[in-house]
């Protein structure tokens, strides 16, 4: 379980663990009870990382109960579910953005989505920077080794996140290519252009989920493992990505927006915690603007 419930001062980012617990009943559904004073002059935020359904529901759950209390509800959800389901036959981004939208959050928050078309169908949503995390990944990466002199875009449909950040880091950016066969998943045609000889190369994509993207990208690139370090926001890690990513990437970094599962043996993969950030967009979004 995934669901953390906190309460915040409006416009704070440090939140305290809510007095609230999740609990099922015997048919199977899930409700919420107190386990101590709640201030309902806070905001009640609800943290759910991944896509579980269970998590979801807690969260559409703890929502319910803030509002009949009177708080404001945020809902924290860094990683949309199903958001790359956004342009077959089955349109899974719309079917968790109803699900989530019925919930009726004051606030959604979210990080890198995969498409503006699947952020677009959520009600209320606050997009944060992951630019931050992605530029001090690279620091951590270049004071362990050399200063990275490009960053690589994983496809097409990423090359603008990654443009905006080598333009953050003050490096060029390189195209990579790939197909994706939609009734299989499967992935051909890897392509990327002619790369610099000497410095570390960062490859930046939203998601990681069995890596097949990265390990074919790092295969035409013909680039030393050692040069080459891969950052993305939502590190799912499924199937052997764990063991087959650090046969090609010295490198990877993420945040804890999934609960990954993935075994990196003898292997550091960064995840940079999200909570404090999500919140602060948040504030950012409630303070007035100023001219
Ligand atoms: O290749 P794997 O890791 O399975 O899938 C991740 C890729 O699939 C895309 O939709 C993501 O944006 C990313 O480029």
């Amino acid at each position: 379980m995934t669901t953390t419930t906190w309460i915040t001062e409006p416009g704070s980012s440090w939140p305290q663990p809510a007095p609230l617990e999740f609990f099922g009943f015997p048919g199977g559904e899930w409700s919420i009870r107190r386990t101590g004073d709640l201030d309902t002059t806070q905001d009640l935020v609800v943290d759910v990382r991944g896509s579980g359904t269970d998590d979801l529901v807690r969260a559409g759950i703890a929502a319910s109960f803030a509002r009949h209390a009177g708080m404001r509800t945020v809902l924290l959800l860094p990683y949309l579910p199903a958001a790359r389901s956004d342009h077959d036959e089955v349109m899974g981004a719309e079917v968790y953005a109803t699900l989530v939208n019925g919930f009726g959050f004051d606030h959604v928050v979210t990080i890198d989505p995969h498409s503006s078309f699947s952020a677009g169908l959520y009600d209320h949503l606050t997009i944060a920077d992951h630019t931050p995390f992605v530029t001090a990944a690279a620091g951590t990466w270049q004071d362990r080794t050399d200063a990275v002199s490009g960053v690589i875009a994983a496809d097409k449909s990423g090359s603008l996140h990654a443009a905006s950040i080598a333009t953050a880091l003050g490096v060029p950016m390189f195209q990579a290519l790939k197909h994706r066969d939609p009734a299989t998943g499967g992935l051909t045609g890897f392509s990327v252009e002619p790369l610099p000889a000497s410095g570390q190369l960062l490859v930046v994509d939203d998601i990681c989920d069995g890596g097949g993207t990265f390990l074919g990208l790092a295969g035409v690139a013909g680039i030393p493992k050692e040069r080459l370090g891969l950052w993305v926001t939502h590190g799912i890690f499924s199937g052997s990505a764990a063991t087959t990513l650090p046969e090609a990437f010295s490198f990877i970094a993420s945040t804890d927006s999934v609960p990954s599962t993935a075994d990196f043996t003898h292997f550091d993969v960064e995840r940079q915690p999200l909570l404090t950030s999500l919140l602060a967009a948040i504030a950012d979004h409630d303070s007035p603007k100023k001219d």
